[in-house]
């Protein structure tokens, strides 16, 4: 069984312009403890990808399935984690990171202990008490994703998590989460504009093409690559191959017309 299907999935979006088919009969299969990267031009439907995933958006045509079942709306099962680290200034970074929990009525002493684990294990141990401008970029971002895990998702869904942070924090938050998630065994759909981010993280790659959205091409990552940490990943054999290949495929799309928004943006 796939953790994640979209069978035949079509997205028409409709405003007081008219329809726009963002997505055209996606065939997407996607298996338990993968690392899929979504890429391609602006406006090809990665994030509208995502909101089917997570259930925020019915697909106007087709079936999106999580673990065999049709996704109708959002479930603890799927976790998202957003470019913007959407911390309350207000509320501690333990309050932030269980808030998740708090909502869907599960904090109670054991999950508060796996909260509080968890940021240790994100090196924010003594920080559960400070609040969120007292943190830096990188380690709002970690807080961000302890509350995605402590829910206990199957399935994360990451939309650009790394794109606001500064180049290093961004190798090193890559390096935590690549880790984190392969420890335990979790499903990742990874959205990027950085192909070298997305061949150093997946296990497979698969670039969409805009106007309307679909996939246009899929590559492996090589197993060496694959298991090495992303920050290593990059000087193996292989990367700068795959790297040349992906553009490529871009640049072969910018021929084409491709890379602009559609329509509906305007
Ligand atoms: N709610 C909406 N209403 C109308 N059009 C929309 C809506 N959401 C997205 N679109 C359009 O659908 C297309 C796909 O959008 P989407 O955000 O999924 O693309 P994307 O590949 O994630 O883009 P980017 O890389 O710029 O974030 C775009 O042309 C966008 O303008």
């Amino acid at each position: 069984m796939y953790a994640v299907e979209l069978d035949g999935v079509s997205q028409v979006y409709v405003n007081r312009k008219g329809a726009y088919v963002a997505l055209q009969d996606v065939q997407l299969a996607i298996a338990p403890g993968e690392f899929v990267s979504l890429i391609g031009p602006s406006g090809c439907g990665k994030t509208t990808v995502l909101s089917l995933i997570s259930g925020l958006l019915t697909p106007t045509s087709g079936t999106v399935r999580v673990f065999g079942e049709p996704i109708q709306k959002p479930t603890p099962k799927v976790g998202y984690m957003l470019q913007q680290d959407y911390l309350f200034p207000w509320r501690t970074i333990f309050e932030n990171a269980s808030i998740g929990l708090e909502l869907l009525g599960r904090l109670n002493a054991a999950s508060r202990q796996y909260v509080l684990d968890l940021l240790e294990e994100m090196g924010l141990g003594g920080y559960a008490d400070r609040y969120p401008h007292q943190l830096s970029g990188g380690m709002r971002q970690r807080v961000a994703l302890v509350r995605t895990l402590a829910a206990e998702p199957d399935i994360l869904l990451l939309d650009e998590p790394f794109s606001a942070l500064d180049y290093q924090t961004k190798l090193q938050l890559e390096d935590l989460i690549s880790a984190t998630l392969k420890a335990r065994g979790k499903t990742a759909v990874l959205v990027t504009h950085d192909i070298t981010e997305a061949i150093a993280m997946s296990d497979r790659i698969v670039v969409l093409q805009p106007n309307p959205g679909r996939v246009l091409t899929e590559a492996i990552v090589p197993e060496a690559i694959r298991e090495a940490q992303p920050l290593h990943a990059r000087e193996i054999g292989g990367f700068h191959e795959l790297f040349r290949e992906l553009w490529g495929r871009f640049e072969q799309m910018d021929g084409k017309g491709g890379g602009g928004h559609g329509p509906a943006e305007t």
